[in-house]
């Protein structure tokens, strides 16, 4: 992401600015003291964060962060005490195919903070070292902040595992948050209707729609939204005689759309998923930022040292929760946290909380082989690395350069020696070039919807081509993904899927998709406890696997991290070695090959895996895992040979007749020595029986090994 993204990122959008009145009491508080603040000369903030750090310090009781959700007091006042914090240009990785991210790296303060705060916060720094150090020695002696940087933060493997108990401590008391917003909601909605007098009989919110075409007045348009949504929450006494709920529905999505700037498209899509209340809380969460955290490289430091480090240079910071032990959430940083001494010595590196996630799913032992496919910028590969102790082997593959470039600058900076960067489509490369690993990581380029505060382009940018284009993609990476994994792995055998968005297309519906297609893996519990909502079982009538409760949802609104999703994947058996990675339907197809980049290399390729020893030997059609399915088979490799022959610059149609059944030798265009053989032959397939195409298959893929061997001999 560029600097100026971060900017726009730090505050909130102009339109809205004035208007912005939260449904949240406590947030009007926060404003009003805000505004207070930043009439502040600069040491009064620069005292304030000292007061800051010393209050927390005195206060050994008050709780804490936990999973970068703010306890409902430090909810109130965050947005009052917290600044700009300057972001790295690594902070946001999982914003897909951002060429630029790391180009930036040395950029990031510039635009972060400005000049005058930079200087001051330096020299306050030099005046201020003795004082800051003072802190830290008192905070040694039987300080609060020892309970927070308890000593059994060791870089031992207990150290990073997640504890049910820790988990499921931070979910009630997240659910009782939720619980109170929710009443405080609840209540404000009610005030609104005593305001109006109008108990048992709701508003007319259709009555303002002959202003459409002028500038929406935004007060209003949010009083309407909340008007409506009470409305929809009880029709039938509040609803207007002759006004269906589906003319309600309409109405909130167009001033959803207008307050806070969707597409009908993708409003209509994220509203789905909730009821109208809490799709009112989504909405308004992807407003405002999600706390700044960063994670400790425990290969270099451990997170006691760097908090004193930080916190020596002002920085206000606290463990993100207990579920972390490396993560720290920064409230308040005077000097830009990319540009810091621990920074460029590697002691951290900035990442989303929901980014910690997958990782902590994924497990990855000492020793292992591990892949990370879709890795720049790396927060996740440097992760794994870290909780594998630099040993084994991390291969941390990214389509894109230029990412790719960011990814070796992070994995140098972070001190990862146990990591190989490849530059590769990893629907393509894996598991050809390699494969068998302990665990695979598949952190996919997604369209964003979970990080909406992020990138408010999002916003309109994301059309419903993508959400064919994109879940296709998907479905190809998790499937080359789930191939590449080692079922016979001592220590793993585990696959886990992830993405920063939150619809179902993206998540159930790839992770549905690929369990028809591959019967060899099974959902497994991502061990991330109760943190976060259950994966849907059920969406808009579409039914999934009952395990896909097992998978794990986050969202800004009711975790205050970044929308995620986590499904934890096991291998049981060998991945076929006659089953094509890509088996997506003609119908799915279409519209992905107009839609991206992505989709449009997608007829370039054949993904048919290569088997391992045992997998070569498995007869799929007759094993157990069911008989081709003909027609999606037939499709493909008709598509795939028109592209090898348009690729070699014949025309297909000419060509074609040509071909002689069963004779690869005699084909007009002879693929070239890397083309992989089975799509040579697969083209062949279309006018068989499934059998009969299943053993002339075989043969021709044999004797054409056998004639590229003798080739190469001759060669
Ligand atoms: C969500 S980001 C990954 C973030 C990364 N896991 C991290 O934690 O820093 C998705 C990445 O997928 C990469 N990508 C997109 N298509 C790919 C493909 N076919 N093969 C491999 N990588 C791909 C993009 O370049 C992008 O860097």
């Amino acid at each position: 992401m560029g600097v100026g993204r971060r900017m726009i990122k730090q505050g909130p959008p102009p339109p809205l600015d004035e208007s912005k009145i939260s449904i949240l009491k406590k947030r009007k508080a926060a404003a009003a003291e805000s505004a207070a603040k930043a009439v502040a000369a600069k040491k009064r903030r620069r005292s304030d964060a000292e007061e800051e750090v010393v209050t927390k310090k005195a206060a050994p009781k008050k709780s804490k962060v936990n999973g970068a959700a703010t306890s409902k007091t430090e909810k109130t006042q965050a947005p009052a005490k917290k600044k700009p914090v300057p972001m790295d240009s690594s902070d946001e990785e999982d914003l897909e195919m951002e060429d630029d991210e790391f180009d930036n790296l040395d950029g990031v303060s510039e635009g972060s903070m400005d000049s005058n705060d930079q200087v001051e916060g330096l020299s306050d720094l030099e005046d201020d070292e003795p004082e800051d150090d003072s802190v830290v020695d008192s905070d040694e002696d039987n300080h609060p902040r020892e309970t927070m940087f308890s000593d059994d933060e060791d870089l031992s493997d207990a150290e990073e595992r997640l504890t049910a108990a820790n988990i499921e401590g931070l979910s009630r008391k997240l659910d009782a948050e939720r619980q109170a917003e929710e009443e405080e909601a609840e209540q404000e909605l009610q005030d609104a209707a005593m305001q109006t007098n109008i108990a048992g009989d709701g508003p007319d919110v259709f009555a303002d729609q002959a202003q459409q075409g002028l500038a929406p007045d935004l007060q209003l348009l949010r009083q309407r939204i909340t008007d409506t949504i009470r409305i929809l929450g009880d029709l039938k006494t509040l609803g207007q005689a002759g006004k269906s709920r589906a003319e309600y529905l309409d109405l909130l999505l167009g001033d959803i759309c207008t307050y806070y700037g969707y597409t009908r498209f993708l409003a209509e899509k994220l509203f789905n998923l909730f009821t109208p209340m809490e799709a009112f809380a989504f909405f308004e969460a992807n407003e405002t930022p999600r706390p700044v955290v960063i994670r400790t490289n425990t290969l270099r430091t451990n997170r006691r040292s760097l908090a004193q480090a930080l916190i020596n240079r002002g920085v206000v910071l606290e463990p993100v929760g207990k579920w972390s032990k490396v993560g720290l959430q920064v409230f308040e940083s005077p000097v830009p946290l990319g540009a810091t001494p621990e920074y460029l010595a590697g002691h951290y590196i900035l990442q989303a909380a929901s980014s910690f996630l997958p990782v902590m799913a994924l497990a990855p032992q000492p020793n292992e082989r591990c892949l990370d496919m879709a890795a720049a910028p790396g927060g996740k590969t440097t992760y794994m690395s870290a909780l594998m102790r630099n040993t084994g082997t991390v291969i941390a593959n990214d389509a894109s350069k230029p990412r790719a470039k960011g990814l070796i600058g992070n994995i140098h900076r972070l001190g990862c020696k146990n990591t190989i960067v490849t530059n590769m489509d990893a629907r393509t490369a894996f598991p050809k070039a390699m494969g068998g690993f302990d665990r695979v990581l598949l952190d996919a380029p997604c369209t964003g919807t979970g990080v909406i505060s992020k990138d408010p382009g999002v916003k309109t940018s994301k059309n419903e081509r993508d959400f064919l284009a994109i879940p296709h993609m998907q479905r190809q990476l998790l499937l080359a993904a789930i191939d590449s994994v080692d079922h016979n792995s001592k220590t793993g055998g585990y696959v886990v899927y992830s993405t920063c968005s939150v619809t179902v297309e993206e998540n159930e519906s790839v992770v549905q998709y690929v369990l028809r297609k591959r019967p060899n893996v099974k959902i497994v519990d991502t061990g991330l406890g109760n943190f976060g909502s259950p994966g849907f079982i059920s969406y808009m009538g579409k039914k999934f696997d009952a395990k896909m409760a097992l998978t794990r949802r986050y969202f800004p609104h009711r975790e205050n991290v970044d929308g995620f999703y986590v499904c934890k994947l096991k291998k049981i058996g060998p991945t076929p070695a006659a089953k094509p990675t890509d088996e997506t339907t003609a119908r799915e197809r279409r519209p992905a090959r107009a839609g991206s980049q992505a989709a449009s290399t997608d007829d370039e390729i054949d993904r048919t895996p290569i088997g391992h020893g045992e997998e070569d030997a498995m007869d799929f059609e007759g094993g157990a895992f069911g008989p081709f399915e003909e027609t999606e088979d037939t499709d493909r490799i008709e598509r795939a040979e028109r592209n090898r022959l348009r690729r070699k610059g014949l025309n297909p149609k000419a060509v074609k007749p040509k071909k002689t059944k069963g004779d690869a030798s005699k084909k007009p265009a002879e693929p070239s020595q890397e083309e992989p053989k089975a799509e040579a032959t697969k083209k062949e397939e279309p006018k068989k029986s499934s059998n009969q195409a299943k053993g002339e298959k075989k043969t021709v893929t044999k004797s054409d090994k056998k004639e590229k061997k003798a080739k190469k001999a001759a060669k």
